[in-house]
């Protein structure tokens, strides 16, 4: 089990499953537990790294759970939901030793923002960006020299390049390296809720916001913000970013007092800036703004000299963690690797190398154990018609990885499944509309920024996505 994962536990169905919902838009693992008994069940089989119950429930209340945990499990985080009537709860509940307490009725942006204050960071994965090719050792060169400065860089490169990897080598390079390093990823966060998560709110300022809560920016100071895909930021919350970014300070939402910033701002794209301005998807004013330094990863196929030392590295990872002894790569696994286009870059270069270590045979790892799958071209005519008039264009169909998306296990995980079904359903959607977002979107019925946010998840399961 993830040790990143929250644990939910909640008897009334419809807002246990509106809490699930919102934790897993935004990127967060969690379990739903209905009863404080499950619950209890739960943490004997896995571990967590934060819980978060009701009070009021069954048998066994949400403060018998919290005792419970307080004794087994004291370093374990417990975050209490308690009705505004019973609040002389939430007052048993923090002298029991619960971290903090959300009044119910409360707004989704409550629930993110005290999880993201609680929910202890992921650990890093890496020690820093490896790379052994000309032009990626340029690329870190130049990284080193623009860390010492204060100016706001743009990273880019395709997806899975390893962008966030070289926006944390920045912060750690910088002056400002013993300071926080706080990234939030734009596409993720459901976006009526990112203007709260990255600007913090007041007491009051929504439903169950029963104190003042700092947000991302003011959770960085001192420190590197990281805007992880800032071009699916909408304009809206752009223009305000903008004036965040001008004025060097920060105003709650619902407050009036402005904050004072000493954060330095690193954001990532793998989109085309320039295209993005000239569509009116991005702000020239703010590109200019944030795009001070722009750093550029290559497509991993055009940086040949990386490939076998990143698979090195993420075997030594992989071996380490699961404390295997390290394998080695064969000549003829070698060649493989290097013959491949790796479209999904260094992210699918680590799916390939865990398949590998799970087939390898012994410690060494054999030209038949470097598992890829040939991409799929999915030609599925467009749904559409066009009209008589309109001009004809020869499209390439759009090259999308089927096999990338994960199986379902034999067992029938239906969760898994229906996900799986999605993912392939997103897939064939996209050939169908040569990649163009906004017809995936309109053709599926959901909103541009669902289909962002669940490419985003999608893209984090190592699928491989058409550009
Ligand atoms: N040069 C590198 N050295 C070590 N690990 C790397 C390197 N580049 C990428 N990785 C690893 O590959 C994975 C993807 O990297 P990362 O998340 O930084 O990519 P990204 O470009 O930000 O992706 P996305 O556009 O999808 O957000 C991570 O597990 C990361 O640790």
């Amino acid at each position: 089990m993830n040790t990143n994962s929250i644990l939910v536990v909640e008897d009334d169905a419809g807002l246990r499953e509106a809490l699930i919902d919102t934790l897993e838009m935004s990127g967060i693992d969690c379990v739903a537990a209905d009863s404080a008994e499950q619950a209890m069940i739960l943490l004997k089989q896995n571990s967590y790294s934060l819980v978060v119950s009701d009070v009021q429930m069954g048998a066994m209340s949400g403060l018998d759970l919290l005792r419970s945990i307080k004794l087994n499990y004291p370093e374990l985080p417990v975050l209490m939901m308690t009705a505004y009537a019973t609040i002389d709860d939430a007052v048993e509940a923090m002298r029991l030793g619960a971290i903090d307490y959300m009044a119910k009725p409360f707004a989704p942006e409550v629930l993110l923002n005290m999880v993201s204050r609680y929910l202890p960071e992921k650990e890093k994965e890496t020690d820093g960006p490896i790379v052994a090719d000309p032009s990626s050792i340029k690329l870190l060169e130049l990284a080193s020299k623009v860390a010492r400065s204060d100016a706001s860089v743009m990273v880019l490169g395709p997806s899975g390049s390893g962008k966030e990897v070289l926006a944390r080598f920045i912060h750690d390079k910088s002056n400002r390296s013993d300071a926080p390093f706080v990234a939030i990823n734009c596409a993720a966060i459901p976006e009526n809720m990112l203007e709260a998560t990255l600007f913090g709110y007041e007491k009051g300022a929504f439903t169950g916001a029963i104190q003042a809560c700092p947000g991302k920016f003011e959770q960085a100071q001192g420190g590197t913000i990281l805007l992880d895909e800032i071009t699916e930021m909408d304009l809206g919350l752009q223009a305000k970013l903008l004036r965040v970014l001008q004025e060097r300070e920060v105003e709650r939402l619902g407050g009036r007092k402005t904050i004072e910033l000493d954060v330095r701002v690193l954001a990532t794209s793998n989109r085309d800036l320039k295209e993005a301005v000239s569509e009116n998807l991005f702000r020239e004013d703010l590109y200019y703004r944030l795009n001070v330094f722009p750093l550029m990863w290559k497509p991993l196929a055009e940086r040949p000299g990386d490939i076998i030392v990143l698979a090195e590295h993420l075997i030594e990872r992989h071996c380490l963690n699961s404390k295997e002894p390290i394998a080695q790569l064969s000549e003829g696994a070698k060649q493989k690797l290097l013959s491949h286009a790796w479209p999904g870059n260094v992210r699918e270069l680590d799916n390939v190398i865990q398949r590998a270590l799970i087939l390898c045979d012994g410690n060494s790892i054999h030209q038949d154990d470097v598992f890829i799958e040939e991409l799929l071209t999915v030609d599925i005519k467009p749904v559409a018609t066009p009209p008589h008039n309109a001009p004809v264009y020869q499209e390439q169909p759009v090259e999308v990885n089927l096999d990338t998306v994960p199986q379902v296990s034999e067992q029938g995980n239906y969760k898994d499944e229906l996900k799986d079904k999605e993912h392939r359903i997103i897939l064939e959607t996209l050939a169908r509309c040569n990649g163009k977002r906004k017809e995936v979107a309109e053709t599926l019925g959901i909103s541009p920024r669902t289909l962002r946010y669940k490419l985003a998840q999608m893209r984090d399961l190592g699928i491989a996505l058409p550009a």
